[in-house]
């Protein structure tokens, strides 16, 4: 999200050209997938479909995942041969419970989840928190963490509906996420508990553009697509530190 603010031109491009490359696109079932920042400014929790988007979005990236839905459905009333849903699934989190395919960010961390598992492994210090001042259980931020298995099996699901006899028409959006909101207390707990080692933390003031709380009501993708969360937090632990601990570097031979 912070990088994306300074290479705003690279990220819309980035993001635009994979879902309509030059505008003519040839297949017609489309599964897209932009984060619940669509929605903004949250005006209501838990976060349902009907939400309003576009309203506050605090970074280009937001924006740009905007911009794409509202021309997903345009494209969706000029013709009935369209079928696209959009996935907005909240933080994903976890690995597969192998141990084998894992998150490997590039550089610093920008995401919770992997700057704990780093700090774990031993990778990085201690956690910075990023404010303990918002309106929330703990001051912490709040998140609908929701692990990769899950958000796998959402993206079948809803290629098994675009792809099957009688598919949907036009655009329809689906929250993706366990309904639950965990803060970064929480989180770093969690975490502690699956690796068994002690996770440094220090407070440090919040960070731009964030927002105290976000998750979801995740209930419409149950009833129309038969689909909703398995996993819980300490799963997500613990398949994450499976990955990190058995790969210390993540997929590179050095340190950088
Ligand atoms: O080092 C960190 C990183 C994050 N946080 C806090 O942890 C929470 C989660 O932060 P993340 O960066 O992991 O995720 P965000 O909710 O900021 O969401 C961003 O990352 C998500 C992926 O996990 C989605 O892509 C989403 O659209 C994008 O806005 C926030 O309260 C944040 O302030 C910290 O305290 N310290």
């Amino acid at each position: 999200m912070r990088e994306t603010t300074y290479l705003l031109s690279e990220q819309y491009h980035r993001i635009s050209k994979p879902t309509t490359g030059d505008g003519r696109v040839q297949t017609a079932p489309i599964p897209y997938s932009p984060p619940p920042t669509v929605y903004g400014l949250p005006q209501y929790l838990p976060l349902t479909e009907s939400h309003p988007t576009g309203q506050g979005c605090t970074n280009p990236y937001g924006k740009s995942k905007f911009f794409i839905e509202e021309m997903l459905k345009d494209l969706a009333s000029s013709s009935q041969k369209w079928s696209i849903i959009a996935l907005r699934y909240f933080n994903p989190v976890g690995s597969h419970p192998s141990g084998e395919i894992g998150e490997d960010p590039n550089g610093i961390p920008n995401n919770l989840m992997p700057y704990i598992s780093q700090v774990a492994v031993g990778r990085r210090k201690k956690v910075q928190v990023f404010g303990n001042d918002y309106d929330t259980k703990d001051g912490s931020g709040v998140r609908d963490y929701i692990h990769i298995m899950d958000l796998a099996q959402g993206h079948v699901t809803a290629l098994d509906k675009l792809l099957c006899d009688k598919p949907l028409s036009g655009f329809k959006a689906y929250n993706l996420g366990t309904g639950t909101g965990y803060s970064v207390f929480e989180m770093i707990e969690a975490f502690s508990k699956a690796s068994k080692r002690t996770i440094p933390y220090e407070v440090v003031g919040r960070r731009e553009g964030d927002i105290a709380s976000s998750y979801c009501d995740a209930s419409l993708a149950k009833t129309e697509l038969g689909w909703e969360a398995k996993y819980g937090l300490d799963r997500m632990c613990e398949d994450t530190w499976r990955w990190q601990s058995k790969n210390t570097l993540g997929y590179r031979k050095i340190f950088y």
